[in-house]
């Protein structure tokens, strides 16, 4: 029996994206994995489910590919907020996360809009493993780190020669989720470039979340502005972290192509 998805990507950054509000798949981390691989599988870098929820037009589920549930996943939530918009025509729509209940809204052109919530700058809320100012995290690089419902460390850096640490870096054990890692060059008070290697994921694109998690920590660092536009290899997203600390990233969402598979062809 075949089971339809789509596959979408903001910025690069891709997903498979399986719709569970008629049915569900039960979909078990062994089969995640899979699935999201490159080569065996469909291929993405996170795979996402839609559920049926009273608290939300929809509630949305992100897996990496080591089969790891993620809190938030920004570009991903663009990706569905467009989804919706395509299948009901309301530009509006609220997604239910771990992270939260996210707002969003699908611009003139199909830029997307998701408001990200607050930052969490509390060591707990990272979390760390022990009591630090997230604002000097004791590593080489001395990174600050904040949570956007999933945990992020930014290095503040001249170059990106320090990328190949990624794996390292979210496996310390000052981070005992793991962390998704960001080198932030700063061009500008308005202009970031990021590259970042997610944790379950390896380097990506573009990281959504990790766009975020960034300008907050510049700004934080007082190196930035609130609003600032961020260009990672995939292109560029614009961050605002507004006056009532609530982050909103502007982006577009892309539809790659639709399909089907036979879960009973994978591992469960
Ligand atoms: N790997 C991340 C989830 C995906 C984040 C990224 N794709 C985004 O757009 O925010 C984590 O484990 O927290």
């Amino acid at each position: 029996m075949l089971t339809s998805f789509r596959k979408m990507h903001g910025l690069g950054n891709d997903f498979v994206i399986f719709d569970e509000r008629a049915n569900s798949l039960a979909l078990t981390p062994v089969r995640i994995a899979a699935l999201a691989h490159r080569r065996r599988g469909i291929g993405c870098d996170q795979l996402v489910t839609l559920s049926l929820t009273r608290e939300a037009d929809v509630l949305v589920r992100f897996f990496n590919p080591d089969g790891s549930e993620a809190g938030a996943c920004g570009n991903a939530s663009r990706c569905v907020a467009s989804l919706l918009w395509h299948e009901n025509g309301k530009r509006h729509s609220t997604l239910q996360t771990k992270a939260g209940l996210l707002s969003a809204y699908v611009g003139e052109y199909g830029e997307v809009t998701v408001d990200m919530g607050q930052p969490r700058e509390q060591w707990q809320d990272v979390p760390l493993a022990a009591e630090h100012d997230t604002l000097h995290l004791p590593l080489p690089g001395d990174p600050a780190a904040v949570s956007m419902g999933n945990p992020h460390a930014t290095f503040f850096v001249e170059d990106f020669s320090l990328l190949d640490q990624g794996h390292s870096l979210e496996h310390d054990p000052l981070f005992p989720e793991r962390a998704n890692i960001g080198f932030a060059r700063m061009e500008s008070r308005t202009k970031m470039r990021l590259k970042v290697h997610e944790r379950g994921t390896g380097v990506t694109e573009a990281c959504g979340s990790g766009a975020c998690a960034a300008v907050v920590n510049a700004v934080r660092r007082g190196l930035a502005e609130r609003t600032c536009q961020v260009e990672l290899d995939g292109g560029v997203l614009r961050i605002e972290w507004g006056s009532n600390n609530h982050v909103l990233m502007t982006g577009p969402a892309t539809v790659a192509f639709e399909g089907t598979v036979d879960l009973a062809a994978y591992p469960s």
